[in-house]
């Protein structure tokens, strides 16, 4: 897809961040159509300027598009530690909290994103949410003892109070998703996600899953592009220092 055919909103957040990206940089490139968009656009720039960067994916699709493009893709060992990474987000929240994997490339994505300086999110206004949870939240299992991990899951939600919602295998046709991992992916239809840390710690404590998709304290800055082009910026930062502003109240 063309640059002029994306969309509005998530080619002005995909310029936004391509516009923090230095000379001699490490970066880590993102999965999904948002991401794409900032691949495109990196890509753009890259060839205007000559820039020297290192890049790492986080999917199959994103390494093959990026290299497609003309970018220079190594594997995250080889670079060792990025300077950052630009990704796409099913959810934000107002902690900069976020749900991701609705391109099941969570497991990568985590990786990458921690072993960055900085976390830059790239999305549009659809995906800034008050409380996380209404985008079914996906979990990445192993395919040995599937079952078992679902009841697992299930016991783990029951305990915590947010029981007998779905808790369904992602298909493709009547074909189950297998990740860039060999995996498989369960998503979590749970509407809300009143405490986002005790779920994570409660199914990151069950030997099957691989890993789930909600990220907490990673993402760094969260740019939100708008229809008419503008962006809106969410910092960490500001956020941490409202709340020691709050807590010295
Ligand atoms: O987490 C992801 C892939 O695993 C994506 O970043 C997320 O699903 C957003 O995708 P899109 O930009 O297509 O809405």
């Amino acid at each position: 897809m063309a640059l002029t055919q994306a969309d509005p909103a998530k080619l002005a957040a995909a310029r936004a961040a391509v516009a923090l990206v230095e000379d001699g940089m490490r970066l880590g490139l993102g999965t999904g159509s948002t991401a794409s968009v900032m691949v495109r656009v990196l890509a753009e720039r890259v060839a205007a300027e000559g820039l020297s960067l290192r890049c790492a994916a986080t999917s199959k699709a994103t390494a093959d598009l990026a290299q497609s493009l003309g970018l220079a893709v190594e594997s995250l060992d080889d670079i060792g530690w990025l300077d950052m990474t630009i990704d796409g987000a099913d959810e934000v929240d107002p902690h900069l909290h976020l749900i991701k994997g609705g391109g099941a490339a969570h497991l990568r994505e985590k990786v990458v994103a921690a072993a960055s300086d900085r976390m830059v999110v790239i999305a549009d206004p659809g995906k800034v949410v008050e409380v996380l949870g209404a985008f079914p939240l996906p979990v990445e299992v192993l395919e040995f003892g599937f079952e078992t991990t679902r009841k697992l899951i299930r016991r783990a939600l029951e305990a915590l109070e947010l029981g007998d919602h779905d808790v369904l295998q992602r298909l493709r046709g009547s074909d189950a998703v297998v990740t860039d991992e060999g995996n498989l992916i369960l998503d979590l239809h749970l509407g809300a996600i009143p405490d986002p840390v005790a779920l994570a710690r409660a199914l990151s404590g069950i030997p099957g899953v691989v890993e789930h998709g909600l990220f907490l304290g990673m993402c760094d800055l969260a740019i939100i592009g708008r229809e008419d082009g503008s962006v809106v910026e969410l910092a960490r930062d500001d956020i941490d220092a409202d709340m020691l502003a709050q807590e010295g109240e």
